[in-house]
């Protein structure tokens, strides 16, 4: 289907695999754009409820391929025309998406797992603000996720010190949900996504569309946002059985619709 990015789905996950790893899964136009069709796919296709995003090799992603760099180009075509589209398939996505890190995030690779809505991390896995060590600003929503994460105060640390964070350090910071061993990192991450893939996808959807808007809206309209998206929880059928399977003690089968 694709040659730079490695799709396959198991147990209502899509497992996208970045796949340039002697290059520690560098982004190219390529990647980028096959990156943006799977995210696409995956959120497309209903059987499947939960998206991992992870990297062939030692790395997660490395950034973009300083070789494909030409000194011509416009920095910001090209993240108008290349990245962004990639990034707003992953934010316009209602299901949720896992970023398991399994080695370094450095420039746009740590931007796209700031973007997902959890980080597991392997013992192994690193998160680097490249960008200033080529002269250049995180871009790919990094200055916009990073401060929500940890505060305008770090954010601005790591952004221009550009110094690499180990696993437990960006644990402690709040950036990753949970750091697994090299061992058990996929398993680990499965048992995650599949957990997800079986719960209220709707309910989920609708959670991360309401988190990302109350950081644009005043209390009042949120309250709004929340009437609206408890309206269309409430007609699902995943309401419906949960309500149902409390009344009868049991545990739901949630179906995400
Ligand atoms: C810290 C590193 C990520 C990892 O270091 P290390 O583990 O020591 O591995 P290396 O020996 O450095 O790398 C192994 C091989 O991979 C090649 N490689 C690594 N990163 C890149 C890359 N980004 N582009 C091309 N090739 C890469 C490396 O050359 C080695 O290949 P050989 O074995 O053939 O020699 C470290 O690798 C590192 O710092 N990488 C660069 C990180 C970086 O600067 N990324 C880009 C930041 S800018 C960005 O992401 C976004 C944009 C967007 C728009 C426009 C323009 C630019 O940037």
């Amino acid at each position: 289907m694709f040659e730079t990015v490695k799709y396959e789905t198991r147990n209502g996950v899509a497992w996208l695999t970045l796949n340039r790893p002697d290059k520690l899964n560098a982004f190219t136009k390529q990647l980028n754009k096959e990156l943006e069709k799977a995210l696409k796919e995956a959120s497309r296709d209903s059987d499947v409820r939960s998206i991992v995003i992870t990297g062939a090799g030692r790395a997660f992603c490395s950034g973009q391929d300083l070789a494909d760099v030409d000194d011509q180009m416009d920095h910001g075509d090209v993240l108008r025309n290349h990245y962004n589209p990639m990034m707003k398939a992953l934010s316009k996505c209602e299901k949720p998406v896992i970023a398991a890190v399994n080695g370094v995030a450095a420039g746009a690779g740590f931007s796209l797992a700031l973007a997902c809505d959890f980080r597991i991390a392997s013992e192994k896995a690193s998160f680097l603000q490249a960008f200033i060590h080529v002269g250049l600003v995180p871009d790919s929503g990094n200055l916009y996720f990073l401060p929500r994460l940890i505060g305008h105060a770090k954010a601005l640390e790591l952004a221009v010190l550009g110094e690499k964070i180990l696993a437990d350090e960006a644990r402690n910071l709040g950036l990753v949900t949970k750091v697994t061993t090299v061992d058990t990192f996929l398993e680990e991450v499965g048992q995650f996504a599949e957990r997800l893939a079986n719960m209220p996808t709707k309910a989920i959807g609708l959670i991360k569309k309401n988190l990302h808007a109350s950081w644009d809206v005043s209390y009042d309209e949120f309250l709004e946002l929340d009437a609206q998206g408890q309206r269309i929880a409430g007609l699902t059928a995943d309401h419906a059985e949960g309500v149902q399977a409390f009344l009868e003690k049991r545990k739901p089968q949630f179906k995400g619709v």
